[in-house]
């Protein structure tokens, strides 16, 4: 939690004991069904919340636009973003039926008003969305084809609506049919070993009427 309010100073009484369950939440939740990695579990709010949020320092979401988050897992990098943003829409979708279990009950629990929690793969979700977040689903190519049709220009954001992609690593092979993709190095925002080799990509992708 010091590492959030380090970098998050501005959250209200009301995220900041949303942020503070979460630890406890997962923990219970992991001891039935295991969405999060015991090492990681101990250093939740580094390697989950606060890289989860790394989106929000590339792209503030606007109330009233909608979010979909593919492939979430145990809820990354949706619930820290929907608890930070509780005026936008976030559809947590994922294929694995317990692992939407867990970010049900963690939704829940917390009363996020602003998720809807999915059982599904992405191809057959047909609605459309401001940005498409995601973290450790697929390769750019695959996931393209995936959310491809399900843009569409809604609101006035920053960056032109598309997909916002937690990456690690050397991204030169994977992007180089993306010219218009642009990568935004976590370290220029947050000062922690961690972040070193990790990015957020940010790629347009062409609206539908
Ligand atoms: C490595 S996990 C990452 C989970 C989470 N995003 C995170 O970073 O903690 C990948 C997740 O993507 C889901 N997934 C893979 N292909 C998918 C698809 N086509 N549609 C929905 N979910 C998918 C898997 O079920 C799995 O939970």
């Amino acid at each position: 939690m010091e590492l959030l309010l380090k970098y998050f100073p501005h959250l209200s009484e009301n995220q900041l004991d949303q942020f503070g369950r979460l630890s406890e939440l997962y923990k219970d939740w992991n001891l039935k069904i295991n969405v999060v990695s015991r090492k990681d579990i101990e250093e939740l709010y580094l390697r989950h919340v606060l890289h989860s949020l790394g989106i929000a320092k590339v792209q503030e979401f606007l109330p009233g636009s909608k979010v979909l988050d593919v492939g979430t897992g145990g809820g990354f990098p949706g619930i820290p973003l929907a608890i930070l943003y509780p005026e936008t829409n976030f559809h947590l979708v994922d294929s694995i039926g317990k692992k939407i279990k867990v970010v049900e009950e963690v939704s829940g629990a917390l009363e996020l008003t602003n998720v809807k929690v999915t059982n599904a793969r992405v191809e057959t979700v047909t609605d459309q969305y401001d940005f498409i977040v995601s973290r450790a689903v697929a390769q750019m190519e695959t996931f393209v084809h995936w959310v491809k049709g399900r843009v569409a220009k809604r609101q006035k954001h920053e960056l032109k609506n598309g997909i916002l992609y937690l990456k690690g690593g050397d991204l030169k092979d994977e992007l180089a049919n993306y010219p218009k993709a642009t990568i935004y190095k976590l370290q220029d925002y947050y000062k922690e070993d961690f972040f070193e080799t990790k990015s957020v990509v940010h790629l347009p992708l062409k609206y539908k009427p």
